[in-house]
């Protein structure tokens, strides 16, 4: 059982707030999207409202990437978004991070640095150990509770994500009760129930087609982008020396024989792409796949006409519709069709849920809107589907009771 904000006495509490604002950066250092602050909004608007000491936790980035900056940006944006002034302190659990936690009174909120400027943020812990690292020993002691909003980074075993709970009284956030009641409970939508898998992570989305074929939580499997390319080779197409290239570059050459396992075994609830779309003269051409190989250096790059109007017919029938992964390549004009029309169809779908955080800012750009749920989360809602326990909210359930308000 996971205790939330209805659980916390937050007047004059200082709790840590661990969201997940990790985003696109734009060159200059701005950020390029704010959709992931948004969705903290309610959660951290509660806890002020509320008179809550709020100090933010957040990572941006990876350790190396052009995207590993400093929070400041996050902060100011914060600050538009919740109408309240907003401080950035660029310390996570020094004495001067320790300092201004402590300073904080009531309805006042301020964003620590990037986790991850920490190398112990950056590794994977049991939730003890976790609680005995620098960061949560240096926090801990300013803090009176913990709340984890950080639903799309909850897949990772990190100091901040998994001990901190370890050590404090600890809360779901909005956020992260939405995303659980909703992911969670895949197996009470009603069928039939279709899966769409595109995008690039092909092993993950086989990990998933596994999954949900082998717990009859699928009715059928459509597979589009990069896995719907897989999914072909495996079948016998010749999609030719580009588009395996690809995938062979990008490691995924194996995942062709876990491919053919899957048709062998399910072959009659997964759905292969029957034509695609390559740039020829500079211009979106479709070939069915009885056409292919393509021309030398053409790659497979959206799914075309026939496909839509097949998927089309599976999503007319269905009740519910959960996507991961664009259908093509949508940085491209030429490639933005397929992932418009499919996701346009599933939002006709009566129960429609959509996952990752590119696919996310895609449908934006694109303007397709209207699903039943959004998540936050890439690879934790992909990790939540195949029905394994994410560790940050192992170590939410596990975390101790805050005391009595009399104690
Ligand atoms: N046929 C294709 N060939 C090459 N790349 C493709 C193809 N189809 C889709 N892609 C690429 O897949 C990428 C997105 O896939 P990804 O699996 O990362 O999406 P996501 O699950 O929404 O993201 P995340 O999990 O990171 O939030 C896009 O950059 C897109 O260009
Ligand atoms: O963007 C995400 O999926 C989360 O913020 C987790 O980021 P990570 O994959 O770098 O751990």
């Amino acid at each position: 059982m996971i205790a939330t904000l209805d659980d916390l006495d937050v007047e004059g509490t200082t709790v840590g707030v661990r969201v997940d604002v990790n985003s696109p950066i734009d060159d200059d250092g701005t950020l390029a999207d704010d959709a992931r602050l948004r969705a903290h909004v309610d959660t951290l608007s509660e806890l002020l409202d509320r008179g809550g000491r709020v100090a933010v936790l957040a990572h941006q980035g990876r350790p190396g990437g052009d995207d590993f900056v400093s929070l400041d940006p996050h902060a100011d944006r914060l600050s538009e978004l919740l109408g309240r002034p907003v401080d950035y302190v660029d310390a996570t659990f020094s004495a001067a991070a320790r300092e201004a936690v402590s300073d904080l009174e009531n309805g006042d909120c301020l964003v620590l640095e990037n986790t991850r400027f920490y190398s112990e943020e950056y590794m994977e812990f049991d939730p003890e150990r976790a609680a005995r690292t620098h960061l949560v020993e240096g926090l801990e002691p300013v803090l009176d509770a913990y709340v984890n909003d950080a639903f799309a980074a909850a897949h990772r075993s990190q100091p901040s994500l998994v001990g901190l709970p370890t050590a404090l009284p600890s809360y779901a956030g909005r956020v992260m009760e939405t995303e659980l009641d909703v992911l969670g409970s895949i197996e009470a939508t009603p069928e039939p129930r279709v899966y769409v898998l595109g995008g690039a992570k092909v092993p993950d989305s086989i990990d998933v087609a596994w999954s949900v074929l082998e717990n009859d939580l699928a009715d059928h499997v459509l597979t589009a982008g990069v896995v719907g390319n897989v999914f072909l080779i495996a079948d016998g197409v010749d999609l030719g020396d580009a588009s395996s290239d690809f995938i062979y570059d990008q490691g995924y050459w194996d995942e062709i024989d876990r491919a053919a396992d899957l048709l062998d075994a399910y072959g009659d609830r997964i759905a292969l792409p029957r034509d695609v779309a390559v740039a020829r003269d500079d211009e979106r051409y479709e070939l069915g796949v009885n056409a292919l190989p393509p021309e030398e250096g053409e790659s497979a790059m959206d799914v075309g006409e026939s496909t839509l109007e097949y998927y089309q017919r599976i999503l007319d029938d269905a009740e519910t519709v959960i996507l991961n992964g664009p259908a093509g390549v949508f940085e491209d004009d030429r490639f933005q069709t397929g992932t418009r029309r499919l996701y346009g169809a599933a939002t006709d779908v009566s129960t429609s849920i959509v996952g990752g955080g590119d696919t996310a800012s895609a449908l934006r750009r694109l303007g397709v809107e209207g699903f039943s749920h959004v998540s936050t989360g890439g690879g934790a809602a992909l990790r939540m589907l195949t029905a394994e326990s994410l560790p940050a909210v192992s170590a939410l359930e596990n975390a101790p009771e805050q005391p009595a308000a009399d104690d």
